[in-house]
């Protein structure tokens, strides 16, 4: 087993001056090939950014492409002392609880706690200006909760974030192996995004937990309000931010509202995010499966992720250029492309969407490394999250990626069937999103 682990800052500062002479020379290969001789070997990437006004001292940072290399057991490995497969992950998984003030976070913690499955779980619980522990959690301390930290002083996703960064390193440290799942729950106000890159950037946090999936709580009633606010420019809309990072979405309390308006809901939060699955509840009674152990950041678990989006498309019904990609605007947005929206009642723009990418063929590994290495220097800001299955010319694997804006990871998986038909998948969730764009770009690469 090898390790390897590069530092290319001097390239990043190289690709900050943008020059599109320098871009292609520079770009970053994020799909590539180890040795060139002969035989086919593809290494395992993960790009991790420090985050934008991170200010522990891990997050100061430089960018950093780690690339996990690891003896390899395929025919196909004399040679080779790569990866060509996505490793075993035994590091603890946390899930992030996310949603609007009152949707019914506690609620399902609670539900959580109390269920029966087994596991032992940590929590670490966000509760911004109160000073004592919210009287139903201390029922669910009760009922079962391994240990119960509380974050009050501050919103996870802005000023105590080195809190967090501490109190996981605590609870990796100090009581490994006496819990099996870390589940934290925001603020109603919190955006996941620096929340989620903790999990990439902070290495204390990197090397001993890995993000299982971010949970969303809609309510059914208010959410409607909350989505259609209008913030001040440059300041995010939560409702919106915490349905487009999720990988799954509660809609919660249908008891309060009826069919018409619970469908319409349904609409809205797909057109937001098309790659979360969805289900409606009261006070939180999903099943565990549903919320623990989903995977929503691992590499194995992509072909679900695109596959469930383009399962959906199918039975949407109202889908437009169905030929290639699909672009699905948050139904506010009324600023671009009005052939291809939903929408009713514009009142403002958080231009936050899905789009689609869904091709037959092969890539060119070259250019496909320059189209996707570009657009996460030019477009991360935007890019809140992608996954993407694709077909490269001459690797006998699928190249599996996520990416949480300039965070991103790649690998090799499985081999293409003899008789499998070698599509690409891809989806995007973020803002300013022009689809037409994207897979002009994505077609490009095609050979
Ligand atoms: N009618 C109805 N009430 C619910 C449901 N789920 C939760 N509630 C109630 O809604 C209120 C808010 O629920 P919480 O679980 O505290 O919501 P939260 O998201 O943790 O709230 P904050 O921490 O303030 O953001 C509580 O009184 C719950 O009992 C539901 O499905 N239907």
């Amino acid at each position: 087993m090898a390790s390897l682990s590069l530092d290319v800052a001097s390239t990043f500062l190289r690709l900050t001056s943008r020059s599109p002479k320098s871009l292609r020379s520079a770009v970053l290969p994020i799909i590539f090939r180890a040795k060139p001789q002969g035989h086919r070997q593809f290494h395992s990437l993960s790009l991790r950014a420090a985050p934008l006004g991170a200010t522990t001292a891990a997050a100061r940072g430089t960018r950093r492409l780690t690339v996990a290399a690891t003896a390899t057991t395929t025919p196909q490995s004399d040679e080779s002392d790569v990866l060509t497969k996505i490793p075993p992950d035994n590091r603890v998984p946390a899930t992030i609880i996310t949603g609007f003030l009152g949707s019914g976070k506690t609620t399902l913690l609670n539900h959580i706690l109390t269920a029966d499955h087994g596991k032992r779980i940590a929590v670490i619980e966000n509760e911004y200006g109160e000073v004592d522990i919210d009287g139903s959690l201390v029922a669910a301390k009760a009922a079962g909760a391994e240990d119960i930290v509380m974050l009050n002083n501050g919103c996870l996703c802005c000023t105590v974030r080195g809190d967090l960064v501490r109190m996981i390193a605590e609870l990796v440290n100090k009581k490994k192996g006496k819990f099996d799942h870390i589940v934290i729950e925001t603020t109603g106000l919190a955006n996941p995004a620096p929340i989620i890159q903790t999990f990439y950037a902070e290495d204390q946090v990197f090397n001993g937990v890995k993000l299982d999936g971010v949970i969303t709580l809609v309510d059914a009633k208010h959410v409607g309000f909350h989505l259609d606010q209008v913030k001040p420019q440059g300041v995010v809309n939560e409702a919106v931010e915490q349905i487009a990072y999720a990988d799954r979405i509660i809609i919660n309390k249908t008891d309060l509202v009826g069919e018409p308006e619970l469908a319409s809901l349904v609409q809205r939060i797909r057109n937001i995010n098309r790659m979360a699955s969805l289900e409606r509840t009261q006070y939180g009674k999903v099943d565990l499966d549903y919320v623990l152990g989903i995977g929503g950041f691992d590499l194995e678990r992509i072909e679900s992720a695109v596959d469930a989006e383009g399962a959906r498309e199918d039975h949407a019904d109202h889908d437009h250029d169905h030929d290639h990609h699909h672009h699905h605007h948050d139904e506010h947005d009324h600023k671009h492309e009005h052939h291809d929206h939903h929408g009713h009642d514009h009142s403002h723009d958080p231009g936050v969407s899905s789009v689609s990418i869904v091709c037959e063929g092969s890539l060119d590994l070259e250019k496909a490394n320059i189209w996707l290495g570009t657009l996460l220097l030019e477009r991360s800001e935007d890019i809140y999250r992608m996954k993407g299955l694709l077909s490269v010319e001459g690797m006998n694997e699928r190249f599996v990626f996520q990416g949480v804006h300039d965070i991103f990871q790649g690998s090799p998986d499985r081999l293409w069937g003899p008789d499998e038909a070698r599509a690409n998948k891809i989806v995007f969730i973020g803002k300013n999103l022009d689809a037409q764009e994207l897979e002009k770009g994505f077609k490009a690469c095609l050979l």
